[in-house]
């Protein structure tokens, strides 16, 4: 994967009880290897299906240890080592952004981005010597256009934005 500044990745979710009830087909399909995916309009045959390519895809059967060992680790050593990163998590409701963030215990290979670097940061800290680190942490929700503080003394407040 080429080392760009901004990297863009994709991971497609496996269907749900609801969408298998429906008997919704799965219309996404990725290749890997070129980072494409390709979404087939359902019901249509003979059209080619419409392509995407991004800097990498995680398809059905991937897992968050897969995905954070090749886009969150070098992104996090480098927070390590001062320079500055974000991971940022966007889809639409339902798409899978909190399993991938805060994930599950179990199976321990789909823990989330956010633990897996917590753990990574704090095992860099305690590896390193002769060395001050600062660690700060806030948590916020933006949701409808209003902010709230999730680690704020009432966390119902709407903080005021400026
Ligand atoms: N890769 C995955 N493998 C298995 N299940 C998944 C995967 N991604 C998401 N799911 C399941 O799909 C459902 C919706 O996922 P999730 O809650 O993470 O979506 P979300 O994008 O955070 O939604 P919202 O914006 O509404 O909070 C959950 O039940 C979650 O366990």
């Amino acid at each position: 994967m080429a080392l760009e500044t901004v990297r863009v990745v994709v991971r497609c979710r496996p269907s749900n009880s609801r969408e298998k009830d429906l008997n919704c087909k799965v219309v996404v399909s990725m290749d890997a290897a070129r980072g494409q995916c390709f979404i087939q309009k359902p019901g249509v045959l003979g059209e080619p299906p419409k392509q995407f390519t991004f800097d990498g895809v995680y398809y059905i059967e991937s897992t968050t240890e897969q995905l954070y060992n090749e886009i969150a680790y070098p992104l996090v050593e480098g927070v390590t080592e001062g320079y500055n990163g974000t991971i940022f998590a966007y889809g639409q409701t339902g798409s899978g952004k909190s399993f991938t963030m805060q994930g599950i215990s179990h199976p321990t290979s789909q823990r989330g981005v956010i633990p897996r670097a917590f753990e990574h940061i704090f095992e860099s800290i305690q590896c390193t010597e002769n060395t001050k680190f600062l660690v700060r942490a806030s948590y916020l929700e933006i949701y409808n256009e209003e902010i709230r503080d999730l680690l704020g003394k009432d966390t119902k407040q709407k903080l005021e934005v400026k």
